[in-house]
């Protein structure tokens, strides 16, 4: 699913509009009415609705529901924001629509003051700002914004296409922002839904779809993309049924030390069950048992230092590998560094880089020049602030994050509720499965696993990195709807791998 900017979307609802055609007052309609249908399917007529509107087209949505609402039984109540500017054409056609059919539905807002007490479990539905916010909100009006999210505790706040105060395309951080707990958005993910410094406002984000034209859809290319089950089916590739072991490639994953096997352990797994044809992890020896108990099916090469892995430049031919992931439970010492940088200076194919190999990355950032090309970065935010350093918004990180894939000619995936994968070419794929159950010590090293398993297949880094990061949070929800949130562990998402694969694809 592409993310449009602001303008863009500005761009799709003209061109419907010329082209379905449709006019803009038939097409705000369409979109209100998908509104209201969401709330009437969600709340009875019992529950009194407040409607905030503001002055353009968005207040038009409000107003829209307004007189749908009432024509199927609900209180509504219908404020209009009197802040000076002029009214939109269609906001002033749907004003007369409702003032002729349910004028007592109607009042002013000039302040706070106006605002009447709401009675208990009301709905408030803002409709005050949506894609044409256009500076921060001020006045009296961010009263009227405070006002309304000081109500939050005892009112159910439904934003419409967007929370009031947020912008679509750049940060709001510090700004007068609705905190809705349901946002109804059309057709598309906004790229602000997708930043946690957002969540508070968004709340639970529903896309409804209004019929915006598909072939606008189709042709305006996006920098910003979410990766949903179609490009999921267009890049997993079926099993040949004359497969061979060496068909899915041997993959090389060098992780763990002393207190900290079980994450290469949890690396191996993961990367055995997403498909790999052979296995081989390089550990220090006293991982050994460890990993031959832990794993029969994966190989095992050891170092010659007992806690940890400082000489697999030595060891491991780099071209055996089809693939090589390295990073989870590593350690940062001086003596992998050196090793890590033989191997960067040796292995010419793309690899996984997670965890520690990362911290080393940021305390010897000259080896980021080393790092083969296509090759996939996991960083946390934390791990992507030490390599690449703070920025002051999450908007800034992922600019930051998009200018660092294109230097490095790399794939950065940068973890967290909707992973970020910022490909060398610019664009970024955002990821929607997963759950907060994975916020669990051991989930980024099955991820890590799962990603060099299907490079070591074939994939190419980007179908690895998106496939990847899809069945790793689509496993983690399977868990989670098993087991719960609180109850799964980083092991279940591995567990759930396989029906991820059955069911997800
Ligand atoms: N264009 C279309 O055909 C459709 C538009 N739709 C709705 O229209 C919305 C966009 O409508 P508009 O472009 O009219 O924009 P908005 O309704 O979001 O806001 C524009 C109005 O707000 C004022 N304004 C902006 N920022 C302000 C601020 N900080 N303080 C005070 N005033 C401010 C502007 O001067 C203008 O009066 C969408 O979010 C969506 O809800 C939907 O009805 C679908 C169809
Ligand atoms: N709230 C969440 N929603 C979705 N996915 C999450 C959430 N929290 C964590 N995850 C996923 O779990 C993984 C955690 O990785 P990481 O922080 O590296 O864990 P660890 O270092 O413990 O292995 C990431 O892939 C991340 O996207
Ligand atoms: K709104």
């Amino acid at each position: 699913m592409k993310i449009f900017s602001a303008a863009q979307i500005r761009e799709a609802d003209a061109f419907t509009i010329a082209h379905e055609p449709i006019s803009s007052a038939q097409l705000m309609e369409r979109a209100a009415g998908k509104c209201a249908t969401w709330l009437e399917e969600h709340y009875a007529p019992h529950y009194p609705v407040y409607i905030f509107c503001g002055k353009g087209n968005n207040g038009g949505d409000g107003l829209v529901m307004a007189r749908l609402l009432l024509d199927h039984g609900y209180k509504v109540s219908t404020g209009i924001l009197q802040y000076g500017a002029q009214a939109s054409a269609d906001h002033q056609l749907k004003l007369e629509a409702l003032q002729q059919q349910y004028p007592a539905s109607l009042y002013a807002i000039g302040d706070v003051s106006d605002i009447p007490t709401l009675p208990p479990d009301a709905i408030i539905i803002d409709a005050i700002f949506g894609t044409g916010m256009s500076r921060p909100i001020e006045g009296w009006l961010a009263g009227v914004v405070h006002h309304i999210n000081g109500q939050r505790g005892k009112h159910t706040i439904v934003a419409i296409d967007m929370p009031s105060g947020l912008r679509a395309d750049e940060s709001s951080v510090q700004q007068t922002v609705i905190q809705a707990h349901h946002t109804l958005s059309f057709e598309c993910y906004k790229l602000a839904f997708l930043l946690p410094e957002n969540a508070a406002y968004t709340g639970e984000v529903h896309i409804l779809p209004i019929g915006l034209h598909p072939d606008y859809i189709t042709h305006t290319p996006t920098r910003y993309l979410l990766a949903d089950p179609g490009i999921i089916q267009t890049i997993y590739q079926p099993r040949n049924p004359f497969a061979h072991k060496g068909t899915y490639g041997h993959a090389l994953l060098i992780a763990g030390s002393y207190g900290k096997m079980g994450a290469a352990v949890l690396s191996a797994r993961a990367c055995l069950r997403a498909g790999v044809g052979l296995l081989t992890c390089y550990v220090p020896q006293c991982g050994y048992n460890i990993m031959q108990l832990s794993e029969p099916c994966a190989m095992c090469v050891t170092d010659e230092d007992p806690h940890y892995s400082l000489h697999f430049h030595r060891s491991i031919n780099p071209a055996t590998y089809k693939a090589i992931g390295i990073g989870p439970g590593l350690d940062t010492q001086p003596g992998t560094a050196k090793a890590l940088e033989h191997l960067l200076d040796s292995y010419q194919q793309p690899m996984v880089i997670d965890a520690d190999a990362l911290n080393l990355l940021s305390v010897y950032p000259y080896l980021l020049y080393k790092i083969p090309a296509g090759s996939i970065l996991t960083p946390h935010p934390k791990e992507f602030e030490r390599l690449f350093g703070a920025t002051p918004n999450e908007v800034a990180r992922l600019e930051l994050l998009s200018q660092q894939a294109i230097k490095l000619q790399v794939y950065i995936l940068l973890k967290g509720r909707y992973s970020a994968i910022a490909c060398p070419d610019g664009a970024v794929y955002f990821n929607n499965t997963g759950n907060p159950g994975m916020a669990t010590g051991g989930s980024g090293d099955v991820l890590t696993g799962i990603l060099t398993g299907l490079l070591a297949q074939d994939y190419s880094p980007k179908a690895a990195a998106i496939l990847g990061a899809w069945l790793h949070g689509f496993a983690g929800d399977l868990a989670a709807a098993h087991l719960s949130q609180e109850a799964m562990t980083a092991a279940d998402i591995i567990q759930w791998l396989g029906k991820a694969f059955l069911e997800g694809i």
